[in-house]
């Protein structure tokens, strides 16, 4: 089994794990964080901070618990950049779609009142077909038309981001897990886990056993060259993704062991969700 011993050596840093004894405490942690550093980045002259969300139960509390943190208020939001990390490709208006739950619960605000430009969030397109066209697409027609988001998705993040030296990276990236241990849009026995190629950013994923079936995620390449990886996981229904993930490096059954970051890697988990053994 891979030890951290080889992404040390690509330049990876080390996992730090904390635990937190209370599960919303994990939430709370992060988004305080989350707010910290942006207002360090900020105090350090940065124009532009680019970072990447997460969906799923954990990654919006997460979000909701930053709109109520009173440091949302030090941050300039202008400078601030959102993407995802992932996406389910669905309608735009498909309440399943990681952008609209995370414009719920903390985007809109941050447009509305904080002075977050629509412009700095990039969303991953959404699927533009009508019910009619979904309803009688084949396996191919499905597989080319979430293939053809991830090349827009990798398009966007080259043309904003693509001057790092053709190396387009995320100053902040955090992720949930998964209870099968998948991350992003990454699934455990599903190839898009196996991408190595530098230059493929971005991918498509058909027939994902976690619904929806069609999705759009960043590949490891990509979320390898984060320079902060965080990762959250709270309460007793992420045990077994621990389980499986904890001490574990670069597991392509257990995705989440691939989340490391070039200047730190933070996973930030709960005793519910963690228990020391
Ligand atoms: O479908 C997804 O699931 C994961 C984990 O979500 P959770 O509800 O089990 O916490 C999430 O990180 C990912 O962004 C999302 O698309």
């Amino acid at each position: 089994m891979p030890d951290q011993n080889e992404q040390l050596q690509r330049g990876l840093a080390p996992r730090i794990v904390v635990r937190l004894a209370d599960e919303n405490g994990v939430l709370r942690m992060a988004a305080s964080r989350l707010l910290t550093r942006l207002i360090e980045l900020e105090a350090e002259g940065r124009q532009r901070i680019d970072i990447a969300i997460t969906g799923g139960s954990d990654g919006i509390e997460m979000l909701r618990l930053v709109g109520l943190n009173p440091l949302v208020d030090s941050v300039d939001w202008s400078r601030v950049h959102m993407w995802w990390g992932d996406e389910r490709f669905v309608p735009a208006n498909d309440p399943d779609r990681n952008a609209l739950q995370a414009r719920h619960a903390l985007l809109d605000m941050l447009v509305a009142q904080k002075g977050l430009p629509e412009s700095n969030i990039h969303e991953i397109p959404a699927d533009p077909r009508s019910a009619t066209e979904r309803n009688q697409a084949s396996a191919e027609d499905d597989a080319r038309a979430v293939n053809e988001a991830a090349v827009k998705f990798q398009q966007m993040l080259l043309q904003e981001l693509g001057n790092m030296n053709g190396e387009p990276r995320m100053d902040i990236a955090w992720w949930g897990v998964g209870p099968d241990a998948h991350f992003a849009s990454l699934m455990p026995g599903l190839p898009q886990i196996t991408i190595t190629d530098p230059s493929q950013l971005t991918c498509g994923v058909t027939n994902s056993p976690n619904m929806p079936p069609l999705r759009v995620s960043m590949t490891v390449p990509m979320i390898q060259r984060s320079l902060e990886t965080w990762v959250i996981a709270s309460g007793e229904k992420k045990r077994d993704a621990l389980s499986k993930a904890l001490g574990n490096f670069d597991d392509p059954q257990a995705p989440i062991t691939f989340a490391a970051g070039r200047k730190s890697t933070l996973w930030m988990v709960d005793v519910a969700a963690a228990p020391r053994s």
